[in-house]
């Protein structure tokens, strides 16, 4: 038996087509959707993800700015930045591409986006929304991995998930979200104990530990969802995941590719929520 492979290209395929059709609807009411990434630095990985999303942003109609900045900007100085763009009102939607570098503390500058153009997510007022249980915006990458679920069929109400990983930007969120579905979510990391024994219960198990191909087929439940959120080089510069796919896909039900998996998805959200973003400032201007 071989996993069914859930494909975020081919998701991605089919929502770009209906995010297509709301763009023109918004630009028919003079409005095109405007999204602005921040870049600091010279981060080869972060420039792929940077002409990825540019990419994409082009196919829909979104205008796409992307704004570079040396490393060694000041905090000061982008916050400024900030600030322009949270007043610019051809701008529905503001990425500042983390990590940011050491002289710059990340969550002032999170704070200082305007939460209704906060196209990641991660703004505190939408954290606390989420998890209260009032979503709102929602971090790309767990959002895009719930749409996955949904429409592969994983079934998630009363199931036992488990999550490796206990980033703001994807594990936490990731549990709350799967917590809302009803399923019973534990959170593991690095430090868990008896991490193999844990995963093996999971009948959805996401890895975001950030260790090329950690997850071995011990560490699966057969017939399990299997997300494989994590993004590494191998020795000869391949992109791999977090999961070893060749043997995991041996033994799970539902697996998530990398590449094409949960990253096209991510971007699509990204433009998701852009576009949700316009169409809010459209209704706040009647
Ligand atoms: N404020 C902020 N928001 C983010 O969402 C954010 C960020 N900072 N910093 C960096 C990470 C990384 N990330 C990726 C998303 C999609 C792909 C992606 O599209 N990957 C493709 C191809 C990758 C390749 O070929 O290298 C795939 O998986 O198929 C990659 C990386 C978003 N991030
Ligand atoms: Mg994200």
């Amino acid at each position: 038996m071989s996993a069914i492979l859930m494909s975020g290209k081919e998701l991605s395929d089919v929502l770009n087509e209906k995010m297509k059709k709301s763009v023109e609807e918004l630009v028919e009411k003079g409005v095109i959707p405007g999204l602005a990434v921040v870049l600091v630095g010279e981060d080869p990985a972060s420039q792929t993800y940077v002409r990825n999303k540019e990419i994409r942003a082009k196919k829909l109609g979104i205008h796409s700015v992307v704004e570079r900045y040396p490393e060694t900007i000041k905090e000061s100085e982008l916050l400024n930045v900030v600030d322009r763009l949270n007043a610019d009102d051809q701008i529905h939607g503001i990425l500042v591409q983390l990590p940011l570098p050491k002289q710059i503390n990340e969550n002032r500058i999170l704070m200082a986006i305007d939460p209704s153009k906060d196209v990641d997510g991660f703004h505190p007022i939408n954290m606390g929304k989420l998890f209260i249980g009032q979503p709102d915006r929602i971090p790309c990458t767990p959002y895009g991995i719930m749409k996955m679920l949904d429409h592969y069929g994983v079934e998630l109400e009363g199931k036992r998930a488990v999550v490796i990983g206990r980033s703001n930007i994807v594990g936490k969120p990731m549990a709350q979200l799967l917590m809302m579905k009803n399923a019973t979510v534990t959170i593991a990391h690095s430090r868990t104990k008896h991490l193999q024994e844990l995963a093996r219960q999971a009948d959805i198990l996401v890895v975001a530990i950030g260790r090329g191909h950690f997850v071995t087929k011990d560490f699966v439940k057969p017939g399990a969802a299997v997300v494989d959120v994590g993004m590494n080089r191998d020795e000869n510069g391949k992109l791999i995941g977090d999961v070893k796919m060749d043997e995991v896909k041996e033994v799970a039900g539902f697996l998530t590719p990398v590449p094409k998996g949960v990253g096209p998805m991510t971007i699509t959200m990204l433009m998701y929520q852009t576009i949700e973003s316009a169409k809010q400032s459209l209704k706040a201007d009647q």
